[in-house]
Order: C-alpha cells, then structure tokens, then sequence
C-alpha cells in the first residue's frame, strides 16, 4: 500500500511514576537535553504522558517556556461529566491542552476491567474533546499461542474503531503483553507483521486515506539500541514507551533514533 508520510511519534508513558514536581524537573531537562541535540520536533514528534495529578504543572511549564512537547493524559472517562467518582473527562483533558489520550492500554485492561467496547466509547469522547486518542491492542503471549500474531489485536481495533468521529485523527499503538516491561521487545519483523494487519484494517473500517495518514506506534521493551529497528519498518511510525522514559538520557536517545541508523 502507498503511503503518505507520517511523521514518526515518540510517546513516553509515565505510568504511576513522576509527581508533580518531580514532572517539572524531568520535562525540563527533557526539553534542555533536546534542544542542546539540536533536536528537529517537526521532523520527530514527542510526547509525554504523566498522572494526572502531573498535568496541570506540565502544561503551565509548555506554555511558559514554549517548549515544543506534546503531553496527554494515560486514560479519560467515556463520560463528559458528572457523578463519577475518580474519573476524568476529556473536557478537563481539552481544557490543559492535552493533544492526545492513551486509551486501552494492556494496564488498563487487566487491572480495571476495560474491555473493548469500553476502550470504543472512551475514542469517542475524546474525539467530542477534539483530543486525539492513542488507542492501545496488543495480545498476551497466550493468545499468540492459541490465536497467532495478529487476531487478537485486530479483533481489539476492531472494536475500538466503532468509537471514531469520522475524518478524526487516531493513533494506534501496538504492544504485545508479553514485551511490556519484560525486556523481551519482540523483533522488528513481529511488530511489522501486526502494524501491517491493522493498517489493513484501517483501510477496510475507515478508507485508504485514513489508513495512509494513521501513525501505528510499536511499545513494549523500546531501548535506544532497538528503536531504529522498528523504525524501519514500513508500517511503525513510532514507539510507546514506558520504563525508558523516565530515564533522561535514554528517552532523549530513543527520540534521536534517526542518529542511530547505521549503527544497526
Ligand atoms: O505504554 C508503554 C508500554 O506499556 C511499554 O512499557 P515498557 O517500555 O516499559 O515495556
């Protein structure tokens, strides 16, 4: 399939790492050890993802400084408002700047219960929002077994795509439960293999148009000496990273992976 470029994404998912002051020091270091590398945001775009109780302080720093970051939330509620207790809307989300939402991921999943059709209505409110979500599938190393490589995540955006407002952007990241956080990354062939099946099914739910314009993220075990890897794959336009964002110098170098081709 011919493609239009994308321009590549890298994503660092906090998790429940970081407080607010701690978000502070980080993404202006961040910011410092990016533009010291004459780092080009237009050409390699990057967001991070702190708790939300991080956002606020994060957005103040952006929009003070003008730093070229993009951050987002780790999750927001299906709903806009109301009694629900604990939960984020996206017009809070909207309301800090948020320029995208991680949605569905594996954690998510298994800790709290979120199933796809969940993960839908969660697309669909942060597209009412105008926030572009970052819609997570992958499978657990059992499903591999028992399914193969690609059914289970293209089952998962099967679903999740039921929530998109048509002609909005959508990011989606694949990332095998089995490579998140167990060092065990899987090869830039495995990641190709999936990001290629659920372009496929982007193009069949959303159109050709849709499929070429839609970033495809790999996550899951992303290290500085294994980014370019996957970056040369076709169908991976970026990572979502987690452990190795909250390491300075690593994140910085995974942002930098251009640099790295020919170190393969
Ligand atoms: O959201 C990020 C993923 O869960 C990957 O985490 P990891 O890079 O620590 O394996």
């Amino acid at each position: 399939m011919a493609v239009a470029a994308r321009t590549p994404l890298i994503a660092g998912n906090w998790k429940m790492n970081l407080d607010h002051l701690q978000s502070i020091a980080f993404v202006q270091k961040l910011a410092w050890t990016l533009e010291d590398k004459k780092h080009d945001f237009s050409d390699v775009e990057v967001a991070v993802f702190p708790p939300f109780t991080d956002l606020r302080s994060v957005q103040t720093l952006v929009a003070g400084d003008k730093l070229p970051l993009k951050f987002g939330g780790q999750d927001l509620s299906a709903h806009d408002a109301g009694a629900y207790t604990g939960e984020i809307s996206g017009a809070f989300l909207a309301a800090l700047d948020s320029a995208y939402v991680i949605i569905g991921h594996s954690e998510r999943r298994q800790y709290h219960g979120e199933t796809d059709e969940l993960v839908a209505a969660k697309v669909a409110a942060a597209h009412r929002h105008g926030i572009v979500p970052i819609i997570c599938v992958g499978e657990t190393a059992e499903d591999l077994e028992q399914h193969g490589p690609s059914a289970v995540p293209v089952a998962q955006l099967r679903t999740a795509l039921e929530g998109v407002v048509a002609g909005k952007e959508i990011v989606v990241a694949y990332e095998p439960v089995w490579a998140i956080g167990s060092g065990q990354a899987a090869t830039s062939a495995q990641a190709q293999q999936v990001c290629e099946a659920l372009r496929a099914l982007i193009a069949e739910v959303l159109g050709d148009d849709a499929a070429a314009a839609t970033r495809i993220l790999y996550g899951g075990s992303v290290k500085a000496n294994n980014i370019a890897g996957f970056l040369k794959e076709p169908d991976v336009d970026g990572a979502l990273v987690g452990g190795a964002s909250l390491q300075l110098e690593e994140f910085a170098s995974i942002v930098r992976f251009k640099s790295h081709v020919g170190t393969l």
